[in-house]
């Protein structure tokens, strides 16, 4: 028997397409703005240092303002395997909609497996689909939940996400060192006691 005349049963995997809508970024428009804002700050944007600065950030800011699509690759969960599975310390950084400094640290993805389960990698790049944007870190937590949630279908969903906002360490308030903890739960990570015990207790985060 070929690999053409296989049962479609024994293909195991599903790829979805994560097609992202976002509008893309303006460069020359952006480059132009740049230096304005450099004018503005009473800088000399035809230095030779400055010269090429607008090009640079513009270019920047679009990096970080434009996530990476993939493939969403789920398996059958064939074993049954019903216990939590988490992604521990997710680096991320994203840039706060407020003052567009970047906020950094990291995310904890869980999920109780229904029916699939996911490519692990995956729960990385939902964190990144949502964080390369500008965000509120309240927003990229229940975005990154509800997603998983919606594609993925699974028994609960756990997200967490520890911070330092630059724009409250650097500046204003300059609390060097503090971190903002939020969290977004649902199904039985939510709704059952022991379920969303575990989960905090193997993120390590005290709830
Ligand atoms: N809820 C929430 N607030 C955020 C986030 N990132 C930044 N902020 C806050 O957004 C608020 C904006 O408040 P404003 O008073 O308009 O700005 P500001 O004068 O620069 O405030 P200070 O930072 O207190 O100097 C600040 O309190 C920031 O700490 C976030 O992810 N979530
Ligand atoms: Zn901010």
């Amino acid at each position: 028997m070929t690999v053409e005349e296989l049962p479609t049963a024994a293909v195991t995997t599903r790829h979805l397409s994560v097609v992202h809508d976002r509008e893309t970024v303006d460069l020359p428009a952006a480059r132009r703005a740049i230096a304005d804002l450099l004018v503005a700050l009473g800088k000399d944007p035809a230095s030779e240092h400055l010269a090429d600065t607008p090009r640079r950030v513009a270019n920047a800011y679009a990096e970080l303002l434009n996530p990476r699509e993939f493939q969403l690759t789920t398996f059958p969960n064939d074993e049954g395997y019903d216990e939590l599975v988490l992604a521990k310390r997710i680096p991320f950084s994203s840039l706060c909609e407020h003052h567009m400094l970047p906020f950094h640290g990291f995310a904890h993805v869980g999920y109780l497996p229904g029916e699939r389960i996911l490519g692990l990698s995956k729960l990385a790049r939902v964190v990144e689909l949502f964080a390369r944007d500008l965000q509120v870190q309240e927003r990229l937590t229940k975005q990154v939940a509800d997603w998983l949630q919606e594609h993925l279908a699974p028994r609960g969903v756990g997200v967490v996400i520890e911070a330092e906002h630059l724009c409250m360490s650097l500046r204003g308030v300059q609390a060097t060192g503090s971190r903002t903890v939020t969290s977004a739960l649902h199904g039985l990570v939510r709704e059952d006691r022991g379920t969303r015990q575990e989960f905090f207790a193997l993120t390590g985060i005290q709830a």
